[in-house]
């Protein structure tokens, strides 16, 4: 395997391989890592630059997220989390497992082929990360000092969503503007979220979803330490590389997708290529 800056690993510790099946396997190889000690982690740090999402990012490093899609600025509020990203660098075989939900998402879709996603989503160009919320006073949490992760959507086509028993994620309300409802963990259970590229490619008929995680106030009234969290977003993406013909090397696009759009509802986008979106997301937060 290659460390995330090109070269050998030299790193001998054994690998930890986490079974997705089993989320408790999940937050123990999770907190396992965060457990090291910070040197440690910093030995495979996240690059400066936001395109190349891989390795350790320390706490309040990422800027804070906000909800304003593409023109995220700095949250006041410090995202008190650490997280650990990783991708196909070497196995890409291995990240290729939660692509095959593709088809039950092209089912659901109107006038897209089952097999549709399939030629799109070939290069597990699929991004995991490993996050933990580190537990903290509730005062810290109620002088607005700390926050989890701010409301924000993710970039790609969906994401997967594993996370413990601490609960706090929040989706928006479809249905009443401003509105956040709460996504108790259900086990066994994942999140699925339908991301901004899939927004995108869909005509907007498929709406990103817009999630947060917080410690609502009103949870606070005790005082006391609010316990750790920890998650693992599974983010699901398009290819990258097929997505620039390998000849010309003129980056090929991704149009609107089939059904999606037509004489009572035209296309919204131009077509764009797919790794050029998520980079620019990419270095937006970075
Ligand atoms: O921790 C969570 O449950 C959510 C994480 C998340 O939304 C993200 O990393 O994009
Ligand atoms: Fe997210």
């Amino acid at each position: 395997m290659d460390n995330i800056n090109g070269g050998p690993c030299t790193d001998t510790t054994p690998c930890t391989v986490i079974d997705f099946a089993n989320f408790d396997d999940g937050t123990s190889a999770c907190a396992k890592f965060f457990d090291r000690p910070v040197e440690l982690k910093q030995k495979a740090p996240h690059p400066p630059e936001g395109w190349k999402h891989r390795g350790y990012t320390g706490i309040g490093v990422e800027r804070g997220f906000h909800a304003d899609k593409i023109a995220m600025v700095h949250s006041q509020v410090l995202d008190f989390k650490e997280s650990f990203d990783f991708g196909n660098d070497s196995e890409p075989a291995r990240l290729q497992n939660m692509s095959k939900l593709l088809p039950a998402l092209a089912l659901g879709i109107p006038g897209v082929p089952e097999g549709f996603f399939h030629e799109y989503h070939q290069e597990a160009d699929n991004q995991v990360r490993l996050l933990h919320y580190p537990a903290a006073p509730a005062e810290s949490f109620l002088n607005g000092e700390k926050g989890r992760i701010n409301a924000h959507t993710d970039f790609g086509t969906c994401t997967v969503l594993f996370q413990d028993d601490c609960g706090r994620l929040e989706v928006k309300s479809p249905y009443e503007p401003g509105k956040f409802i709460s996504v108790p963990p259900i086990p066994g259970t994942v999140v699925f979220n339908i991301a901004d590229f899939l927004m995108r490619w869909s005509n907007d008929t498929l709406k990103s979803t817009l999630h947060r995680v917080r410690v609502p106030p009103q949870s606070l009234n005790g005082g006391g330490i609010i316990k750790e969290r920890f998650s693992i977003p599974f983010f699901i993406g398009a290819d990258h590389k097929k997505t620039v013909d390998l000849v010309s090397l003129v980056p090929s696009t991704v149009d609107c997708l089939p059904g999606c759009f037509g004489p009572d509802g035209p296309k919204k986008y131009d077509p764009v290529n797919v790794g050029q979106y998520i980079n620019m997301r990419l270095n937006a937060i970075h």
